[in-house]
């Protein structure tokens, strides 16, 4: 099998192409492109890491044909369109925690470079004016700050604000009380943070929620005198009124690692009085840039190279220990879902996934986006595990995960069951040994079978001399059998046949085989 190719198009720490060589992936490092580059070249590529430059637009989804995972050497990933790539199937990591506390670190450092203006003092006293006067700078101790976001950064910051003596307050609608208590920090409303804080750090993403938080309105509500540092991302500040702020005094500092618009040549900011900046350094240090360097090399080679997913925004995790040990159920379970998708009739809005025995101590979400995969081809070619969750919620359907703790008769089961306007319909199969997955029931109807290759699906009545007229049709037709399973539900009732072939059966022969006595239903199926 050719070896996964990686492209590395941001700067990266160096560990980082040594590691996908390592796990078995080629490796190119080119950086610095211009969109038109990439588009032209990431034809050619499995795997795209990436840092905060790249940015991962429709255009270049589009032109990613063979595509299946984008890693980001850091946390930040409004750089790369998740919606648009997990529409594609490709995976999107991140690495949450490599550069967590050197970010916090900055933020801590800009905050004392803003309290005692130290920027300033060294520009001039190395101008060789020694303004000795000309700086009178603030402690930080027993100064109250506000924390915007108290997520991993947020936290990193108020456990170093807390080491200052400092009291914390911290605004983030999805911290717990028991989380600000924990971090010994002060849950609060927005308005509350902006009148008491001395100094405001910003730890959000940037989202439709989080752009603008501090927008003028909000600025002009903050105590006189605050400080307010920006090391998460551009866009979360109104930058025009942050420089009329600082103009008029009301704000006594500010100072930005992230602009709106990056990178940041001409801002309106640069060279006003108190304020300070630098070029999204925020994740600029040695140990963090190995830590998120050699992480996302090694998320993306296990994904590439095992299928283990980790950190990724768009798909349930599963570890390059558990993915070996699941392969064969993910092939079950696209299996089911691919049958039931192609027998099903009508508008199917609700899929619901039963594990059972052994499958019900494994992972339920990939298995579940598995059987999802191979339900949704009935609606589309270029459906994946990844884009079959979103695809499956764009239809609205109703997906539902049961796991039963109760002793069936298998060892373990995967059941699929679709809602249909005729009832429920419902298959399930289960693995004989280690890897060998069969079909052990199909609409209530107990049959073994493999489901591979080409198949056709026949629902007659149970009579003598059916399968001699249906295996004389397939052979007057040339069709090769190769395999051949029976059910039924019982002795005169329904009855089921599954039968392999050799090659796709011709619509003339389903035609044929419908007018067969005493045939219901005649389909061919694909695996
Ligand atoms: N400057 C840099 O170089 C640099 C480096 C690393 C991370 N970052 C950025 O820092 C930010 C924080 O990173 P993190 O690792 O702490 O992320 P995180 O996901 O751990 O924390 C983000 C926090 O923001 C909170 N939040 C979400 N919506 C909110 C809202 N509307 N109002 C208030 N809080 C809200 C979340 O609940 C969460 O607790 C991210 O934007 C990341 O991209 C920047
Ligand atoms: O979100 C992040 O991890 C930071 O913004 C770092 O960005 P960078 O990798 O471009 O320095």
């Amino acid at each position: 099998m050719a070896k996964p190719k990686v492209l590395i198009s941001d700067k990266m720490d160096p560990n980082a192409a040594k590691i996908f060589e390592e796990r078995g992936c080629d490796v190119d490092v080119i950086t610095g492109e211009t969109p038109e580059q990439l588009i032209a070249r990431i034809g050619e590529y499995d795997g795209l890491a990436i840092r905060s430059s790249t940015k991962v637009t429709k255009e270049i989804l589009d032109a990613a044909t063979n595509l299946k995972v984008i890693g980001r050497a850091g946390i930040g990933v409004d750089n790369v369109d998740i919606p648009y790539a997990s529409g594609k199937g490709v995976v999107v990591m991140n690495t949450p925690f490599g550069n967590s506390i050197t970010t916090a670190e900055h933020a801590i450092a800009l905050m004392f470079a803003l309290a005692r203006q130290i920027p300033e003092a060294n520009e001039l006293t190395q101008k060789g004016e020694w303004p000795k006067n000309g700086f009178m700078g603030v402690e930080v101790t027993g100064k109250t700050l506000g924390l915007i976001g108290a997520g991993n950064i947020g936290s990193i910051v108020a456990s170093r604000a807390l080491g200052l003596r400092m009291k914390v307050v911290a605004y983030d609608p999805f911290l717990t009380e028991e989380r600000a208590v924990e971090l010994g920090i002060e849950k609060v409303d927005l308005e509350t943070l902006l009148s008491r804080a001395d100094f405001i750090t910003l730890h959000t993403p940037l989202t439709d929620q989080t752009r603008n938080i501090l927008s003028r309105e909000r600025l002009e509500k903050t105590k006189k005198g605050v400080r307010i540092v920006n090391c998460a991302r551009g866009g979360l500040i109104d930058e025009a009124a942050l420089k009329d702020l600082l103009d008029s005094g009301h704000i006594a500092g500010a100072a930005l690692d992230v602009f709106a618009v990056e990178p940041a040549k001409d801002s309106p900011l640069f060279g006003t009085k108190n304020f300070i900046c630098t070029p999204h350094l925020g994740a600029s240090t040695t140990e963090a840039q190995v830590n998120v360097a050699l992480q996302v090399a090694e998320q993306m080679a296990d994904y590439l190279v095992n299928g283990g997913v980790t950190n990724a925004l768009n798909m349930p995790s599963l570890s390059a220990e558990e993915a070996p040990k699941l392969r064969p159920y993910m092939k079950l379970a696209e299996n089911l879902g691919s049958l039931v998708g192609q027998l099903a009739h009508g508008n199917l809005t609700q899929i619901s996934i039963e594990r059972e025995g052994a499958a019900a101590e494994l992972a339920g979400k990939p298995l579940e986006a598995a059987v999802l995969a191979g339900f949704m081809r009935r609606y589309s070619d270029s459906v994946n595990m990844v884009n079959a969750p979103y695809l499956a919620k764009e239809r609205g359907m109703d997906v539902r995960s049961i796991r039963h703790e109760r002793e069936g008769a298998y060892n373990t089961l995967l059941r699929v069951t679709v809602g249909t306007d005729a009832g429920d319909r419902s298959v399930a199969g289960t693995l004989f040994g280690q890897d060998n997955a069969r079909l052990v029931e199909i609409f209530g109807i107990g049959i073994e079978a493999e489901l591979a290759g080409h198949m056709l699906y026949i629902v007659n009545e149970d009579a003598p001399g059916f399968i001699g007229r249906i295996g004389t049709l397939l052979g007057e037709s040339g069709i090769n059998i190769g395999t051949f399973h029976l059910g039924r539900r019982d002795a005169g009732g329904e009855a089921v046949l599954l039968l392999s072939v050799d090659q796709a059966i011709p619509k003339n022969v389903i035609d044929a085989a419908c007018k067969l006595e005493g045939v219901k239903t005649v389909m061919a199926l694909e695996f």
